[in-house]
């Protein structure tokens, strides 16, 4: 039995596989992706001293500021209903990173960026009274293709927007749960500008509204209509990389050879509607489960090659598809590629025993495997009085985060 004070809450949001579309969606096309069943926990204490402390512990931080430190003196004059920071301006950006000072990985800098600027948007120098402890503890890889940013920028914006009271904490259940749905992703979204440099919001919207989603930049996501729990396994190659480089990349790519890389970008879309189109007809009963699974095994394959074309494979991930192959199996890298995680696809036919010796082969190469669920729920917030009963609490996440704090 934990023991819990009574005047915290715990936010959780699930990180994302992306099955089709990864990169080919910062550009306008269609990408397919599902919430997983790995999480990101934030424990979150309001205090009334003015101070926020910080404890991210998958990226090292344990800090301190007093919220009147934060250049507030760059902050536009507030109207009702604005905020009082608008954009990372170069200006914000150097202030920011003297308020970070030395920081030891550039993982821990982009984490305490996303977090200032939240944080300067959302609160305002008037509230100098207004303090957090704030915890963070998440079961995702950081950095490895499986949205451990936009998870961590969805648990961040979500206590923040309760700390300074734009949204209840049940707001899950609240008649305006649309809206206030919708107000988690959009400032996810900004924190995710902050550390990607230019989303496309797929991995943010997953993270905040959970399920299977297809999704194009700048119109949003929908249901992936007739989407059927797939058994994936999801192997980490911990070949370290940057979703904001790779991202980088693509496009240098795309306005170097335009007229190579936009047919191969509109291909990908092809995949990711032909995923959609294949779900659809499975719920209609046109297309049985068998053939389902044939058309996403070649559709995976087919998106690997074109992301290897795109320059973000690596012969890690050349490598899994090489072990899985040999037992029939497709993968493809998933995320931004270029380390990170692949994906594989478990048909039903596949045994426990043959799903075994490829994770062992994988295992002796160094990897790490996860098979884990996807679709299950978005963001959740509770009291801690609330939380013992959730399908998403996670006891060991919670006693190390309870314990930073008592
Ligand atoms: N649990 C966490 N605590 C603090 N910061 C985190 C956490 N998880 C992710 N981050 C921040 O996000 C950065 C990783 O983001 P990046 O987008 O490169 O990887 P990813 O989101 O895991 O992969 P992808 O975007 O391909 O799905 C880290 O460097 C760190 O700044
Ligand atoms: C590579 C990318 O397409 C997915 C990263 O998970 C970037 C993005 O959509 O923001
Ligand atoms: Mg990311």
């Amino acid at each position: 039995m934990m023991t819990i004070p009574t005047n915290g809450i715990l936010v959780s949001a699930p990180g994302k596989v992306i099955l089709f579309g990864e990169h080919a969606v910062v550009h306008q096309k269609y990408a397919v992706a599902a919430s997983l069943g790995l999480r990101t926990h934030l424990y979150m204490e309001k205090t009334q001293d003015g101070i926020c402390t910080l404890e991210l512990s998958d990226v090292g931080v344990s800090r301190q500021w007093s919220l009147a430190s934060f250049p507030w003196d760059l902050a536009q004059d507030e109207q009702e209903g604005d905020h009082p920071i608008k954009d990372m301006t170069p200006e914000l950006k150097t202030r920011l990173q003297e308020l970070a000072g030395n920081c030891t990985s550039d993982a821990q800098e982009q984490a305490l960026m996303a977090f200032f600027y939240l944080v300067m948007t959302l609160a305002s120098p008037l509230q100098e009274r207004t303090g957090f402890k704030i915890g963070t503890r998440s079961f995702l890889p950081v950095g490895a293709g499986l949205g451990s940013s936009a998870s961590y920028s969805v648990v961040l914006a979500t206590s923040l927007l309760i700390a300074f009271d734009y949204i209840p904490v049940d707001f899950a259940s609240s008649p305006e749960k649309a809206s206030h749905f919708e107000t988690i992703n959009r400032y996810a979204f900004k924190a995710e500008q902050v550390i990607h440099g230019n989303p496309s919001g797929v991995d943010n919207a997953v993270a905040a509204f959970g399920g299977a989603k297809s999704f194009l930049k700048g119109k949003g996501f929908s249901t992936l209509e007739g989407f059927q729990s797939l058994r994936l396994l999801l192997t980490n190659t911990k070949v370290p990389r940057s979703t904001n480089a790779l991202v980088a990349g693509v496009s240098e790519r795309k306005n170097k050879y335009p007229e190579v890389i936009d047919p191969i970008l509109t291909a990908i879309d092809g995949v990711s509607l032909r995923c959609k189109d294949a779900f659809l007809k499975h719920q209609n009963g046109t297309m049985d489960s068998n053939a389902l699974i044939m058309e996403l095994e070649d559709l995976v394959d087919i998106n690997h090659c074109l992301l290897y074309a795109l320059g973000v494979s690596h012969p890690s991930l050349e490598k899994i598809r090489r072990i899985t192959g040999d037992y029939g199996l497709a993968s493809k890298l998933t995320g931004a590629g270029g380390g990170g995680c692949a994906v594989t696809i478990i048909r039903d036919d596949v045994d426990q025993d043959t799903i075994a010796n490829v994770m062992r082969l994988l295992e002796n190469e160094g990897f790490d495997c996860y098979q884990t669920s996807v679709g299950g729920a978005g963001v959740g917030a509770v009291t801690l009085d609330a939380a013992e009963d959730l399908e998403w609490m996670n006891a060991v996440a919670m006693d190390s985060l309870e314990k930073k704090f008592i």
